[in-house]
């Protein structure tokens, strides 16, 4: 049962509820960061002036938090993916037995240069309003958090692919033989799912951001904590077509 060629309880299903519950930790990430303004010094490589480091403020803080969690065994998980793979010392804790139930292939996949880029390039000038409080440390916090969400939940397309293989190698195969992608997005594309998923994305937001006051009559006037459509906007643009991209990616080296 625990072998890593059996499917260790993972299916379609299951993998699929992991990444509803990834959505929670998406939203509260957004409403984190909608807190504080754009808050750009953060992003200046050249404002922050950094003794020994040639970088952003974000850098800084996402490098060394990274290194740090490294130590702690963070990467050992095969969910996590970090933004600087090559500034990484080694875990110092005891190894977890992760079930194992991934291709090795799935280790060379990483597409967060991507992700960092949508990020700070398309999708914080959408969330954050302009301005400066000089939480920068804070703000770059917030930043990595929500970076870290998006990550896993896109990179869990590995595990997504993974099971959509075991239900059905007959299709995958020929397809990965003759390096489809075309085929195989088509063939792992489920677009009434996709659906569901922007909208419950977009219901979750606006429950979830809402203020909360003890006088009924107020609430309807309280502005949301941040604009609700932005979150399936990000899901739609965004996060659903990457993790698509890594499920192709993945599929590609599933019989190397
Ligand atoms: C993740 C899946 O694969 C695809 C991507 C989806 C997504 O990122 O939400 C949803 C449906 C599929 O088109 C899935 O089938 O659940």
């Amino acid at each position: 049962e625990s072998s890593p060629e059996s499917g260790n309880g993972y299916t379609l299903a299951s993998v699929r509820e992991a990444l509803v519950k990834q959505e929670d930790t998406i939203i509260y990430g957004l409403i984190e960061r909608a807190k504080f303004p754009s808050n750009s010094h953060a992003y200046d490589k050249d404002y922050a002036a950094i003794k020994g480091f040639c970088g952003s403020l974000v850098e800084f803080v996402v490098k060394n938090t990274e290194a740090l969690q490294a130590k702690a065994g963070r990467y050992k998980n095969p969910e996590e993916n970090p933004f600087f793979p090559e500034y990484l010392p080694p875990s110092m804790v005891p190894s977890y037995p992760f079930t194992q139930i991934l291709h090795p292939g799935a280790a060379s996949i990483n597409i967060n240069k991507s992700i960092w880029k949508m990020y700070f390039q398309e999708f914080l000038p959408l969330l954050a309003t302009s301005g400066d409080d000089g939480n920068y440390a804070q703000t770059a916090a917030t930043d990595l958090s929500l970076l870290q969400a998006i990550s896993r939940r896109i990179h869990y397309g590995k595990f997504v692919a993974e099971v959509k293989f075991r239900d059905a190698p007959q299709d995958y195969e020929p397809l990965i033989r003759a390096k489809d992608k075309e085929g195989l997005m088509k063939l792992l594309t489920f677009t009434s799912v996709e659906e569901m998923v922007r909208k419950r994305v977009e219901k979750k937001a606006a429950v979830f951001g809402q203020e909360v006051s003890l006088n009924g009559e107020e609430e309807d006037n309280q502005k949301p904590k941040f604009d609700p459509s932005l979150a399936s906007r990000l899901y739609q643009k965004w996060v659903i077509p990457f993790t698509k991209e890594v499920q192709v990616d993945y599929l590609l080296r599933r019989l190397d």
